[in-house]
């Protein structure tokens, strides 16, 4: 459409969109819709389940605007992004109502409960390169924490970004070949490589923060980071319009700090999500978190584990603190469940999106507050003292908030009802005013109805006429002189009275000046609430730590566990270890085997299991590896005893993984794997490896696994389990000192197998991978066949043609059974004989 030839109002739209990116949908209000048009409303239409009409030829849809948050989640969830242009005048006759687009929305900046996982950070990131430096920027803007990184290597980029799992990744339009060595994510965005330049990152930067220099942040040289980091305020205030003032601070992420978990290490470890659903998480057995920001917390704890043993003990410590009083846990952990998402409400209102339930969600956390203190200063438990000093005593400003709203308080904070009565005299005297004066229409009717004896009169309001009186068709001729007619309905005639108008000013009046006075006071409550944002902040980080650490008591009461001795030596002995996961998850009846590991540098760093399918070799595996993590995080364990050596990397090869998928084979991804284990791990790394080499001939998989064993035993000496049915292998046990056969128990009964699920040391004498594949339901006459070809094979021969007769099952169609009867000779009326 041209310009030209378009309404006033289709001009105003045309101005806004074009000043959009063209990916963004433009919600444009009309009264009391938001509506989309041309290829917006062609996009939107079908996503948000609204029909797609025309006016004047040009397509559009539309949604209420009181149920607009609903739609605008489709669209979010959809990977789109929604611009809202509200009306930012009031109505007046023959002028047309002044838009601007007031934010714009995407799957990494929602703000809004209904569009958030409460247990989880929502992040905004961007990855920038500069010089041989990838550098990694991420917001959670909905509590205001940012930070940066660097990393030398796209594969450790790729696992930082799978540990934050951000919603939206912004890149420069001039690196998308840095977007396609990260695997090209659905998630990322293009956006113009100017944002990122580094002068004006730093400018953005150093006046957000009002400070001269960045490196008060511990950002020197980090130049790629900060460029990422200066996009993302930058596409956060001018390309989405968002108030980023509650961004406090800026911190460098110090990946050494923490255990290092590739991506697919992450995901075969199931630490916070898994194929059989969340509940099969680490995370999952773990989160007994009474808040939604202990949640995240935890669930942050479970992905970046600490190396700092100092970090460990005080946590360790205050866990121990917790468990010597059980009822301090009980009493902590109730008080926790009365405490809201602080920190999410205080940034919605930080940025101007927050209502008075905001307010009293903060208000109602903050009261809990001076009761925590309390029961914290009265425990035993020392390790509290530092998270005292940071849990501020807000109760008077909680105090306030309470005198003032509402105890169930209206989305809206424009529409009135957010005060109290006897909160504000001008308030009062308002409301009462108009509620005075709906009195006096309601006493207006009465005298009315006296006046003109007609009973059925009616004094009604419409946002049009304002007040006017109703009356039926029948009564139309006893209407007094004084009745002004206004309008003519179906059913009868509208008037007004020169009184009704004085009144309905009045009453009208009140009403509008009492919805202003309650916004300015709202802005007023919210602009002091903000005044303690900080504190709010720093108040709002210490409930979520000392809910995890509650978290971690509680699970270690319920489920016994026992603190793990933690050190620097590369020991990590383990007595009756059980899965963490698996242990919580058994139906009744069923009970999990305790398993003990030994590993320790001098005889015994390298673990051979071998045992048959299915008996727990790869559960006995990812046990080790989770209770060492959880170690890592400060919990205690599932186990009688345990002592760790820290480790610095955990690396895991199990099974096959989601990138088949992207097309690769499932040899070469477990290649893949192998080769980042071997090119990364050191003698303090941990590594796990679930059958290698099972991906092609069985030769070639010997020999790969043989020589990865010797290369992990010899050159690189790190604690490692391997898992493994090539039963040669454990020969090395032989000539490496510190290579150690183990296998998993089974007995033997009526040529079937039972399970024991013990690991012992030694070597398994057999696979039993027929006997398994009988349990799976394989056909008798098959699972016969493949005894014979064992036998066979075993005995140095060719597989030779079968000997036993074949049963033809009763149940098979006469089709299947002619064949059979074909294949046996039988037809031809020979007796065959085979061998
Ligand atoms: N210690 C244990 N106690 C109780 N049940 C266990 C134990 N270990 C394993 N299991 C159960 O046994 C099943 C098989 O375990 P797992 O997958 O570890 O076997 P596997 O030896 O790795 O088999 P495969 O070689 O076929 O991969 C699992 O479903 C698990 O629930």
């Amino acid at each position: 459409m041209s310009d030209a030839s378009a309404t006033p109002m289709m001009k105003q739209y045309l101005a806004i969109r074009r000043e959009l990116p063209e990916d963004v949908l433009l919600f444009f209000r009309l009264g009391d819709f938001y509506e989309l048009f041309f290829e917006d409303a062609k996009t939107a239409a079908p996503l948000l389940n609204v029909s797609l009409t025309k006016r004047n030829g040009v397509p559009m849809c539309g949604v209420p605007h009181h149920a607009s948050t609903g739609y605008i989640a489709k669209l979010i969830k959809a990977g789109k992004r929604v611009a809202i242009a509200e009306q930012t005048s009031e109505p007046t006759p023959g002028k047309i109502v002044e838009r601007a687009v007031s934010q714009i929305l995407s799957a990494g900046t929602v703000n809004d409960l209904n569009l958030l996982e409460s247990n989880r950070a929502n992040y905004l990131a961007a990855v920038f390169r500069a010089g041989k430096k990838l550098g990694l920027a991420y917001v959670d803007l909905t509590t205001g924490e940012f930070e940066v990184a660097e990393f030398k290597e796209p594969v450790d980029l790729v696992d930082e970004l799978e540990r934050i799992q951000a919603s939206e990744l912004l890149h420069s339009d001039e690196q998308r070949d840095l977007i396609e060595a990260l695997g090209s994510p659905a998630y990322a965005l293009g956006v113009e490589g100017y944002l990122f330049l580094e002068d004006q990152a730093d400018h953005a930067l150093t006046q957000h923060f009002k400070v001269k220099s960045l490196d008060g942040f511990g950002c020197q040289g980090l130049t790629a980071a900060l460029c990422a980091a200066g996009c993302i305020l930058q596409y956060l205030q001018f390309q989405l319009r968002r108030n980023v003032d509650h961004i406090q601070r800026l911190r460098v992420a110090q990946t050494s700090d923490f255990v290092l978990i590739d991506a697919a290490s992450q995901s075969h470890l199931e630490l916070v999500t898994a194929r059989g659903g969340a509940q099969h998480t680490l995370l999952s057995a773990l989160d007994r978190t009474c808040t939604p920001m202990g949640g995240r917390k935890l669930r942050h704890w479970v992905l970046h584990p600490l190396r700092d043993l100092d970090q460990l003990t005080d946590r360790q410590d205050m866990i121990a603190g917790l468990l010597a009083e059980p009822l301090l846990l009980g009493q902590l952990r109730t008080l926790l469940k009365e405490v809201r998402d602080l920190e999410r409400t205080s940034s919605r209102l930080s940025q101007g999106s927050g209502n008075g339930r905001d307010l009293l969600a903060m208000a109602t956390s903050l009261e809990v507050v001076p009761s925590l203190k309390m029961a914290m200063e009265e425990a035993r438990n020392s390790g509290f003292e530092r998270l005292l000093a940071h849990l501020h005593d807000l109760s008077a400003l909680a105090a306030e908030i309470q005198a003032a709203i509402v105890d169930e308080p209206p989305m809206q904070i424009k529409e009135g009802g957010v005060f109290r009565p006897g909160y504000l005299t001008e308030l009062d005297e308002l409301r009462d005013a108009s509620t005075l004066g709906r009195q006096w229409i309601a006493d207006l009717q009465n005298r009315e109805i006296e006046r003109t004896g007609i009973k059925s009169l009616k004094i009604k309001y419409n946002a049009v006429f304002g007040y006017f009186i109703e009356i039926t068709k029948a009564n139309v001729g006893a209407v007094p002189a004084d009745y002004h007619r206004k309008q003519t309905t179906v059913n009868g005639e509208r008037y007004i009275t020169d009184e009704l108008k004085r009144m309905e000013d009045k009453i009208l009046g009140s009403e509008e000046r009492s919805k202003a006075l309650e916004y300015e006071e709202f802005v007023g409550l919210r602009g002091k609430v903000l005044t303690h944002l900080a504190e709010i902040q720093e108040t709002a980080g210490v409930l979520a730590v000392l809910d995890s650490l509650c978290s971690l008591a509680e699970t270690a009461r319920l489920f016994n566990y026992t603190r793990p001795v933690l050190n620097d030596t590369r020991h990590l002995f383990i007595r009756d270890g059980r899965h963490p996961v698996l242990d919580q998850n058994l139906t009744s009846g069923e009970r999990f085997v305790p398993n003990d590991v030994t590993l320790e540098p001098e005889e015994s760093r390298l673990i051979l299991i071998t045992g048959p399918n299915m008996a727990g070799k790869s559960t006995y595996l990812r046990q080790t590896a989770l209770l060492t993590l959880m170690a890592q995080i400060g919990s205690y364990l599932p186990v009688t005893s345990a002592e760790i050596g820290l480790v610095d990397r955990i690396f895991t090869r199990i099974g096959a993984s989601d990138d088949l998928a992207r097309g690769q084979s499932t040899f070469m991804v477990e290649m893949n794997e192998t080769a980042l284990i071997l090119n990364n791990a050191t003698e303090r790394s941990l590594v796990i490896l679930d059958e290698i080499g099972r991906g092609t001939s069985t030769f070639d998989g010997l020999s790969i696994a043989w020589s990865v064993a010797e290369h992990l035993h010899d050159h690189i000496g790190a604690r490692a389990l391997f898992a493994t049915h090539y039963h040669e292998i454990t020969a090395l046990a032989q000539s490496r000192s510190a290579v150690k056969n183990y296998n998993v128990a089974v007995k033997e009964w009526n040529q079937q197998i039972i399970f024991l699920r013990k690991i012992l040391p030694g070597c398994a004498e057999k696979s039993y991978g027929i006997q398994v594949a009988r349990l799976a339901g394989l056909p008798e006459n098959v699972i016969e066949r493949a005894k014979e070809v064992l036998a066979q094979l075993e005995a140095g021969h060719q597989p030779a043609e079968s000997v036993t007769e074949v049963p033809v099952p009763t149940s098979v169609p006469a089709k299947v059974k002619k064949a059979t009867r074909v294949a046996r000779g039988e037809d031809a009326g020979q007796m065959v004989l085979f061998g």
